[in-house]
């Protein structure tokens, strides 16, 4: 009890605690009614943790395709990430891509695109990589219809191809057995297809100035931002060191496709229909004054179109050949048996053409297992565009959606010892190709790559004329390539070096 001029202290006290109830109420029950809102939200979504602190933690952005497939080990086929407000979803096996992809292909279609990503690529208006909408639809339209135009899947292209081949074989001769990093001559080969068709030119492997735009190029790629943490958490980091970089690259692809258009436009004729930026700028010509929404003809299309196809079409085929190249030299039996096949039905002398994949059957077998066994595209961004389920988990609209196709490729309940380089298992008892549905480097549903069939054509032209050329190896004493990925949006084999020793 409080004696005569002495303070009430207990009084006071609980005063203090009286007035400030309803604010501290508030406040606990402001927490509660958001820990029920969070809970009720994230109740149905896929597993995942709490805080995806590997991920973010992981500086070494070339080796985070990893993280993802760590993450697919603790988690299962389907876990969610969550970065703040914005929630990630990974797709790990073949089941729930085609729900995804195919099967619910209205809501998972669209492409993810961080701010990130935005800044870095100097605006992405005209882009069929990264585009969605009206405009999208529309120049895939026409980057399908001018590949198919330009003799994608024909034989005229197939001897483009072989004409490529021998510059591809002279310059190999040049390094007269000896190591050498292969990394230049194949990049070079693979991107003058690409070129042919858009620009309507090829580039000698000893132009300084196209070996740059090639660097520049590999290091886009591998250098992207696509889950890069700090850029993530704040986009604006990307106009400063070292992010800006990637804006200075672009930059350099951008004014090289720019003069290479400008050329075109002075000596446009519309009845020499020569390349790609022929027929886009004929395109553009007639389509002057139309309105619609399909008419995206303008000249920032057009270099981000160009940009596109030859940034998508050079360093994923470029970088499938140095993954074999790489791979024989550890599993060398495999390319013996492609040269006796080649030997076998070909013979030495006479240069592949695409129709005899199908007298090739080991040849084609071992091309599979190499995109199996490094899928060159290992993580496919993709958005949800409305509230959808995918393998009975709530999938809210907005959430960004990446198919790992890495994971997909090496899913121990599809494939046998998916660790093993093991050609054999797409051949059947009768020694026929078989490409399961779960093999899909080239993803699937409505994006599916548009240049697969060129792809295709040049892997296995490339290969078939080189093996049949050359040995690959590596001399004893002398490191054997690494079969680790470096990881941005492609992956790609870490440099090495090789001897390549003349068959004949
Ligand atoms: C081994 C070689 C290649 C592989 C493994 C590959 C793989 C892929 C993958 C996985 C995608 C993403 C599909 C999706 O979003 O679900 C893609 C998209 C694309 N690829 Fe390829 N690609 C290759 C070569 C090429 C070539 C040679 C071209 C050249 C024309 C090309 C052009 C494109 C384009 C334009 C897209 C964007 C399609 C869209 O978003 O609608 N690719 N590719």
């Amino acid at each position: 009890m409080a004696h005569v001029g002495e303070k009430d202290n207990s009084l006071v006290n609980s005063g203090v605690w009286w007035d400030g109830f309803p604010a501290t109420a508030l406040l606990f029950f402001s927490v509660f009614i958001g820990l029920m809102w969070w809970t009720r939200r994230h109740k149905y979504l896929p597993p995942g943790p709490f805080f995806p602190l590997r991920l973010l933690s992981n500086t070494n952005n070339r080796k985070r395709y990893l993280i993802f497939i760590k993450y697919g080990q603790e988690y299962g086929p389907i876990y969610s990430l969550r970065f703040g407000n914005s929630l990630t979803v990974v797709l790990n096996n073949i089941s729930l891509a085609k729900e995804a992809l195919v099967e619910k292909a209205e809501v998972f279609s669209e492409r993810f695109v961080t701010k990130a990503v935005q800044i870095g690529s100097r605006g992405l208006k005209g882009s069929i990589l990264m585009g969605n909408g009206d405009d999208y639809k529309e120049l895939r339209r026409f980057g399908a219809y001018a590949l198919r135009s330009f003799g994608v899947g024909k034989r005229s292209l197939g001897s483009k191809i072989n004409e490529e081949t021998s510059h591809l074989v002279e310059a190999i001769h040049k390094e007269e057995n000896k190591p050498f990093d292969p990394v230049h001559v194949i990049s070079n080969a693979v991107s003058n297809i690409i070129c042919s068709i858009s620009f309507g030119d090829r580039f000698d492997y000893d132009n300084v100035k196209f070996q740059q735009l090639l660097e520049v190029l590999r290091t886009l790629t591998t250098d992207a931002p696509l889950l890069n943490f700090p850029v993530l958490i704040c986009p604006y980091l990307m106009y400063f060191p070292p992010f800006s970089k990637q804006i200075h690259r672009n930059e350099v692809v951008k004014n090289f496709i720019n003069d290479v258009v400008e050329k075109h436009h002075a000596t446009l004729d519309a009845n020499d229909v020569r390349d790609i930026i022929d027929m886009f700028l004929i395109e553009a010509d007639q389509r002057k004054g139309e309105t619609g929404p399909d008419n995206v003809y303008d000249s920032s299309s057009l270099w981000r179109t160009i940009f596109d196809l030859f940034g998508a079409g050079s360093d994923t085929t470029a970088n499938s050949i140095l993954w074999a190249i790489a791979i024989f030299c550890h599993y060398p039996d495999t390319q013996e048996k492609v040269y006796e096949e080649i030997k076998a039905v070909l013979g030495t002398e006479k240069l592949p053409v695409y129709e005899d994949r199908h007298r090739l059957p080991y040849t084609q077998a071992l091309l599979l297992e190499v995109q199996r066994f490094r899928p060159v595209a290992p993580i496919v961004p993709h958005l949800c565009n409305r509230d959808a389920t995918l393998g009975g988990y709530h999938i809210p609209k907005g959430t960004r959606v990446l198919i790992n196709l890495w994971s997909i490729h090496h899913d121990p309940e599809e494939w046998k010892d998916p660790e093993l380089f093991l050609p054999e298992r797409f051949l059947d008892s009768d020694q026929k190709v078989i490409s399961p549905d779960s093999l899909v480097p080239f993803s699937l549903g409505r994006r599916v790559c548009l240049g697969e069939t060129l792809a295709k054509m040049e892997l296995f032209l490339f290969l078939t004329s080189l093996v049949q050329r050359f040995r690959f190896y590596v001399p004893d004493g002398m490191e054997l390539p690494s079969l680790d990925g470096v990881s941005g949006i492609t992956l790609s084999p870490e440099p090495y070096e090789v001897c390549a020793e003349p068959r004949n």
